[in-house]
Parts: structure tokens; C-alpha cells; sequence
């Protein structure tokens, strides 16, 4: 049976442009809203606060961590305790130096740059921000062949805040630019009440603890998730509801668009079937993983894997991905005598 298109997208971590704007309602404008991320909070904060008080741009902030967690909103956080504008761009928008060139080059003084998916930017663009960010200067070329002639235009200073699901993709050289670097974690089902339950209070919607609790434990451990479950629950209980959002509301919602137990999606449980089912629980390679559930490897590694390894149902190992006990449980399977025994 196919899964409905709606269903599919619900649980994935990618925000789809029909979800933005619900979104962009939702997030939170100060670092003192941004629930959960202690340590993040507290550095970033840090930061920001001495920058303030030195009357100064801070240091270029990098910030990795899976999809939904919110870097984004972290970076226009940034923008706002800075009392200044940010601009949004991202690494696959720009191609070519002069792509970049453009931007740095309208940047107004204090400026935050937002440069998501920083790992995918064209590596002739990414030079160039090598020396916007060290030297606050961008090389523009004026003519064509011969004639042609490098010049420098300097910059005012500009904070430029990077997002990326794959720290480990950055080149040296760029990723020692940026003078703080937060690593985003999973929420634990507790901070994604709070986030749910903020969320009500804006939607104005009266969300019972209990169904909160429900959504949380089903939202992959990630506020976009938690925030979307949200709104289909709202919408469950608007049509056949009595518009009460209660715990029997939440789960039989959560049936409808096919959230498992546990929150997986339909991305994760096909990898592990295709772990347990195709390839008898592994190892296996990251591609021809992929390849069997019809993915990039880039979205199996980022948006399917890290949870599916916080919650131990996959093992990474030098030889590829293995099932674990908790795998073959989850499925409702028996491993074979050959499969490997990673205990979770
Ligand atoms: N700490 C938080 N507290 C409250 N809400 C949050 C928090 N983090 C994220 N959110 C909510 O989750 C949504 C997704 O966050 P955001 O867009 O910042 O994620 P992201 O990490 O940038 O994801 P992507 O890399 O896919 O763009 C936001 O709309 C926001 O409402």
C-alpha cells in the first residue's frame, strides 16, 4: 500500500514550502523563547552578549546539527539580540563566486548573513568567502580576458552565521573562519512539550498535557516534527473531533497520517527493512542502502540515520550498517542465524 504523500512528508525532517509560513509563526524571536539546547544557549549567548558590549560584530557562527532542530531559527535569533538584519541565502543558490560576490557586497554594516546548507556552496564561491570573512574584503573582476582586472572592494563588517547538516563536509580552512561552532542535539520528549506547548498557546489552541506528551514521544526527537503532528492534530480534532486536543485525539491523528510508536517515518522504516529484510540485519554500505530505498545517500545519512542511531535501532560499524536487537524487535522480526549481534 502506498503511503499518502502527506503522510510521507509529515515525519520527514525537510520543511516543505506549504508548511513555511505555519512555521515561520512558530519561531521563536529571542534566545530566552529558544527552548532546550543548554549548552548551545549558553555559549551563543555568551557570545553574543560580549559582541554586544564591545559595540561589535561577533565572530562568524557555525552551526551543524540534523534537519528541524532549529538553525535557522537560531540564526535569526542572532539578528534580532543583535538588533540588526539578517539575509538569507543558501550554498546550493550559489553557484558561482559572482553569486556571492553579490550578496557580500550589498551587506550593510553589522549584517548577519545566513548561508544554510553552507557545505553545498561551489568551491570557487567558497574561496572567496574565505577572504570575505578573514579580511572583511571580496576581489570582484571587471572584464573579460586579458583586460580583465581583479578588484578589491572592502567590506563592513558582517557576522556570517552558517548552517549545515555535515560539519564533517567542511574544508578545513572555511570551518577554522568561523570562531564558534554549536552542534545542535536531539530534544528529549520533555523540552518538546515545551516547545508543543508554546506552540498551542500561539495557535490558541487548548493542547491537553497528555496529548502533548503523546506528540512528543512521536516527533523524532525534533520541534519542526513536533510542531507539524501539532497541526494535523489540531486538524483531526477540528473535523472529526469535538475539537478537544486529548490524548484519544492525538493517537488516533497520529493513526491517520501512519506515525508510528515511536515516531519513525516511512523513510526510516524502509531503511530498516531493507537492513533486516535484503541484507540480513548487514553490514552494508551507506549507498547500497541507499540505493534499495531509492534515496541520495546524503538524506539516508543525515535525515534518516542519526536518529535511527540515538534510538539504537541502527550500528554503524567500519564495515557498514548493521541491525541491531532492538531492530529486528521493532520490526516484528526474527534475525537469522548469520546476522551479526550489535546489542543496543
Ligand atoms: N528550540 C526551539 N524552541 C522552539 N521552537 C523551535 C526550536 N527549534 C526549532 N523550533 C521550531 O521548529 C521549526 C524548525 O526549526 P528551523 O527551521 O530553525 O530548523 P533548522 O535546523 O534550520 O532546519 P533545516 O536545516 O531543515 O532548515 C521552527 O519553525 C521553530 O518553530
Amino acid at each position: 500500500m502506498g503511503v499518502p504523500e502527506e503522510a510521507e512528508r509529515l515525519v520527514s525532517g525537510g520543511a516543505e514550502d506549504v508548511e513555511r509560513a505555519a512555521e515561520a509563526a512558530l519561531r521563536p524571536k529571542r534566545l530566552d523563547e529558544f527552548v532546550g539546547q543548554r549548552v548551545v544557549r549558553e555559549q551563543l549567548g555568551l557570545v553574543l552578549e560580549a559582541a554586544l558590549a564591545r559595540g561589535r560584530a561577533p565572530d562568524h557562527v557555525l552551526l551543524s546539527g540534523p534537519p528541524g532542530l532549529g538553525k535557522t531559527t537560531l540564526a535569526m535569533i542572532i539578528a534580532a539580540e543583535l538588533g540588526t538584519s539578517v539575509r538569507v541565502t543558501s550554498g546550493p543558490a550559489i553557484q558561482h563566486a559572482g553569486d556571492l560576490a553579490a550578496v557580500l557586497s550589498s551587506l550593510e554594516e553589522n549584517e548577519v548573513l545566513f548561508l544554510d546548507e553552507i557545505h553545498r556552496i561551489a568551491r570557487p564561491a567558497e574561496e572567496l568567502l574565505y577572504v570575505a570573512m578573514e579580511d572583511f574584503r571580496v576581489d570582484v573582476v571587471v572584464g573579460k580576458g586579458a583586460g580583465a582586472n581583479a578588484i578589491g572592494l572592502a567590506l563592513p563588517p558582517f557576522t556570517v552565521v552558517g548552517a549545515t547538516t555535515r560539519a564533517g563536509l567542511l574544508p578545513a580552512p572555511l570551518r577554522d573562519r568561523f570562531g564558534f561552532t554549536g552542534h545542535l542535539e536531539f530534544y528529549e520528549d520533555e523540552e518538546l512539550v515545551r516547545v508543543l506547548e508554546r506552540s498551542a498557546g500561539l495557535l490558541g489552541v487548548d493542547l491537553h498535557r497528555a496529548a502533548a506528551n503523546e506528540i512528543a514521544r512521536r516527533s523524532r526527537g525534533t520541534p519542526r516534527i513536533a510542531n507539524r503532528l501539532l497541526r494535523r492534530v489540531r486538524d483531526w480534532a477540528q473535523v472529526r473531533g469535538d475539537g478537544t486536543l486529548d490524548r484519544a485525539a492525538a493517537r488516533s491523528a497520529l493513526e491517520v497520517y501512519e506515525v508510528d510508536e515511536i515516531g519513525l517515518d516511512r523513510l526510516d522504516r524502509a531503511v530498516l527493512h531493507a537492513l533486516c529484510v535484503r541484507f540480513g540485519g548487514g553490514p552494508v554500505g551507506l549507498t547500497t542502502l541507499a540505493v534499495a530505498v531509492g534515496e541520495e545517500p546524503e538524506t539516508v545519512e543525515t535525515v534518516a540515520e542519526p536518529f535511527l542511531v540515538r534510538e539504537g535501532l541502527m550500528g554503524r560499524t567500519p564495515r557498514g550498517r548493521v541491525a541491531t536487537t532492538r531492530t529486528w524487535q521493532h520490526l516484528h522480526l526474527r534475525p537469522p542465524p548469520s546476522a551479526p549481534t550489535l546489542f543496543a
